[in-house]
């Protein structure tokens, strides 16, 4: 049986970087960048008008002028007008390209209308602005063309899409999904549409790793197998050389049903590890068909496939999508034990718990009761586990403690 630390770098040392492919932009929310992606113009791009009101000369407010009659009127999404009197003003409203010879916006909250007998429109100031400039949105205060927005490596988060779209990346370089086989393996797994005899239970292991996968980027297909060696065995080789990941859950530990460590060896899938000191999840198996699936045959119980998915697949998953990273990262950040925790077990102990901050802005970790592995209605209330490593036995309150996060 291994650790927990050698088992990370077994699976890290699996992580091969995934190609790209050119996506429509309209595709890529959540995938990773694989090209740089540069400022197309200036941020903003013209001197953008900020407020509705008026654009008029800074230079006249400052020599004492008041009132300012207007001369047109510019909306957003026409091209400026043209300024014919300095003295003038424009009627001018937010996102319109400030136009040349005015360089400041008075808006309407501090202006006055009247119209005089000749029919004329003049507006008159009731706050002057405090400078020129005010109110205007200057052309590449922001970014500059050809600047470097969003580098390769990076998540088109909704952030990122906005820029993207607006530096007109219609079409953009991203690393393709990886496509990911979940198979759940069972006799007594019946189908969630059907109502189960007394002895037997609904699959619920597919739905929640796929949910889990493709939250992590992933495509993925859901098979199922019966605890039979000879359907395993025709079933399998098509998903190892199919998909680049298999997540299998169930039949791995050593009861009489438990076929598939046998079985995937038999088809030439590298056992890289089986075991591991942890819990839950010890009869976790790994490994990797030469040149095809890396394998993740997770124990069956809920608590435990889910656990461990979290724990050495996501991070596996998400590492594959990243160009530049060769390691599983720790995605942990650290929490205060809010109750003394005992476990005996020399391994290290995988609890979950629900997460608050605390007064000094510091995430506060509260052990979840939960029922064990099989619990899994206690992942609804829990939103992350510690990783409490094998010694000590005694971990007191106040304890500081990596968390790993799924909500
Ligand atoms: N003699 C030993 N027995 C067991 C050991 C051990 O070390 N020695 N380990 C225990 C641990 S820890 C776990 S976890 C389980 C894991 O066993 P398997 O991976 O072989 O899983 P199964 O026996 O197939 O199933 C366990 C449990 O989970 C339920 N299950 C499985 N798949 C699904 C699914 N898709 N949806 C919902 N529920 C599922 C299954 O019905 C069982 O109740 O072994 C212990 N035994
Ligand atoms: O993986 Mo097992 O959960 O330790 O029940």
């Amino acid at each position: 049986m291994i650790s927990v630390a050698e088992a990370t770098r077994l699976v890290a040392a699996t992580i091969r970087p995934l190609g790209v492919e050119y996506l429509s932009l309209t595709l890529a929310a959540g995938l990773v960048l694989r090209e740089d992606l540069r400022a197309d113009r200036d941020f903003p791009p013209f001197n953008r008008v900020a407020m509705d009101g008026i654009a008029l000369n800074y230079a006249a407010l400052a020599a004492g002028q008041q009132e300012f009659r207007i001369e047109s009127t510019q909306f957003a999404g026409q091209p400026p007008v043209a300024v014919a009197d300095a003295k003038a003003a424009i009627e001018i409203m937010t996102g319109a390209m400030l136009p040349a010879g005015v360089d400041t916006v008075i808006r309407y909250e501090d202006l006055t209308f009247r119209n005089d007998e000749a029919g004329h429109r003049w507006a008159a100031v009731q706050v002057p602005a405090p400078r020129a400039g005010h109110n205007v949105h200057s052309q590449a205060a922001d970014r500059r063309q050809n600047d470097l927005l969003v580098p390769a490596g990076t998540v088109l988060g909704p952030a990122e899409m906005a820029v993207a779209a607006t530096i007109g990346a219609a079409t953009v370089a991203v690393t393709r999904r990886p496509r990911v086989a979940v198979v759940s393996t069972g006799d007594e797994l019946v189908p969630i549409t059907d109502t189960p005899a007394a002895h037997q239970i609904r699959r619920s292991n597919g739905l929640m790793l796929q949910a889990a996968a493709e939250t992590a980027g992933a495509l993925t297909e859901a098979f199922h197998f019966d605890d039979d060696p000879v359907a395993l065995r025709q079933g399998l080789p098509a998903l190892l050389t199919g998909f680049d990941a298999v997540v299998l859950s169930g039949g791995v530990s050593m009861g009489k049903a438990d076929f598939l460590p046998g079985v995937l060896r038999e088809l030439g899938v590298e056992q890289l590890f089986h075991e591991v000191r942890q819990r839950p999840g010890k009869p976790f198996w790994f490994g990797q068909q030469p040149g095809g699936a890396v394998v993740f045959a997770l124990p069956g119980n809920p608590v435990s496939s889910f656990v461990n998915f979290y724990r050495y697949a996501r991070p596996w998953l998400q590492a594959v999508q990243q160009p530049a990273v060769t390691v599983v990262a720790a995605a942990t950040i650290p929490a205060v034990l809010t109750q003394p925790v005992d476990f005996k077990p020399p391994m290290t102990h995988f609890l979950l718990v629900s997460l608050e901050p605390g007064p000094d802005g510091r995430l506060l970790a509260t052990p979840e009761r939960a029922g064990g592995s099989g619990d899994m209605a206690s992942l609804l209330t829990s939103s992350g586990f510690l990783e409490l490593p094998p010694d000590p036995e005694h971990f007191p309150a106040g304890t500081v403690l990596p968390v790993w996060r799924f909500r």
